[in-house]
């Protein structure tokens, strides 16, 4: 195998060549791994580590922004060392994507607690003394990541998660056992296999074709509104789903849904963001909030959410200031969709 400007030439078993990109090269090591427990373990000699406690991130304060460090095999060695663990304890690790040049990364959570003493949960204050950073809730830092370090930490966070709540057999009772990579876990007593899932959630930013529709749920921070979400339900397809959600919460009828984006989303649990854009029937307006799942729902004009898209500063900067209407950050899906609708309508306003 040869490199060639991030390219890699592959002999096909009929001797000529055939040229795989570094995307797919990428692909098909990390399902290489997934498959191969003795190929994963080989990864983890020569891979990069991205430590969790009790399913927070660590990370390094620098200015305003967040870094997130990454441990050799070999100071993680010497930091487990250190904590009276042996190197064992790495195979607890999950595998979360690798680097062009095939350097595998790993998340290992040190925290979480567990009934087994080989797997005790490390003290952590001592060990971010140790690291020189802190264990911090991926929530609170989310607005102090970078985007590609945010979703690594998201799927990092996920599959630690769902492995911690998946230690068990939901028929036998028995402990499953982990792959090396984490890609399943599996009942040694009847092999039922279990894979790690994320929850389908559809949200949809409704349009009347001159303003957006968006609510608010109690729990959202003071004056944030946001686009319409909610879970599908069993058997149901995306459209239908869209539907319902759009009844059920604000008592409208949607048509013209288009598919904008997705967005793996950890919080609280792992669920697969849908993002669609839909319009009401005409002159069907009407909005009856459901009090059960909303505190208010309301029409925004075009300058009212491009105004608000525009406003700088953080979240609770906005809040102090008044601001009458805060958005989701640029991380959330939502975010991009209302920004997508305000590009719309401004070219469809421009070309008027
Ligand atoms: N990334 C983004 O831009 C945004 C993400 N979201 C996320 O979308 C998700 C769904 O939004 P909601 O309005 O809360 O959903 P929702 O409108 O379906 O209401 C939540 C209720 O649905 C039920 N439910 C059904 N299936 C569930 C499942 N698999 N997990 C949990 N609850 C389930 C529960 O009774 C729960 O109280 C939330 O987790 C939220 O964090 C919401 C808005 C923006
Ligand atoms: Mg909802």
């Amino acid at each position: 195998m040869s490199l060639y400007c991030g390219t890699f030439f592959r002999r096909k078993s009929f001797g000529c060549y055939r040229l795989l990109s570094t995307y797919v090269t990428k692909a098909r090591y990390l399902f290489e791994l997934k498959e191969d427990d003795e190929a994963c373990r080989k990864a983890q000699q020569t891979g990069l580590f991205y430590l969790f406690h009790d399913l927070d991130p660590l990370l390094q304060e620098s200015g305003h922004r967040y870094l997130v460090p990454r441990l050799s095999r070999a100071e993680l060695e010497g930091l487990l060392g250190k904590f009276g663990q042996d190197s064992q304890r790495i195979e607890d690790s999950v595998l979360v994507g690798c680097s062009n040049e095939q350097e595998a990364w790993f998340a290992l959570d040190l925290g979480l607690k567990s009934a087994s003493s080989v797997r005790a949960s490390l003290p952590k204050s001592e060990m971010e003394a140790e690291l020189g950073g802190s264990f911090v809730k991926l929530r609170q830092a989310l607005l102090q990541l970078n985007s590609v370090d945010s979703s690594l930490l998201f799927t990092a966070q996920a599959l630690l998660r769902w492995h911690d709540g998946h230690q068990f057999c939901s028929k036998s009772g028995q402990p499953t056992q982990k792959n090396m990579a984490g890609s399943k876990r599996v009942c040694p007593s009847n092999n039922i296999i279990y894979y790690p899932q994320m929850a389908p959630v559809v949200i949809t930013l409704v349009s009347d074709g001159a303003r957006c529709l968006l609510a608010r749920q109690s729990s959202f921070p003071r004056g944030l509104y946001s686009a319409l979400a909610g879970f599908c339900d069993i058997g149901e397809r995306v459209e239908e789903a869209v539907h319902r959600e759009v009844a059920e919460e604000v008592g409208l009828e949607v048509e013209n849904i288009q598919y904008s984006a997705s967005q793996h989303w950890p919080f609280p649990n792992s669920s697969l963001m849908i993002a669609c854009h839909a319009t009401v029937k005409p002159g069907h307006t009407e909005i009856q909030v459901n009090l059960k799942e909303l505190e208010a729902a309301a029409w925004f004009s075009l300058d009212e959410v491009a105004t608000a898209l525009r406003r700088k500063g953080s979240f609770a900067q906005q809040q102090r200031e008044a601001s009458p209407l805060l958005l989701p950050p640029k991380l959330a899906v939502a975010h991009h969709m209302i920004k997508e609708w305000v590009e719309k309508q401004s070219r469809s306003s421009l070309a008027a």
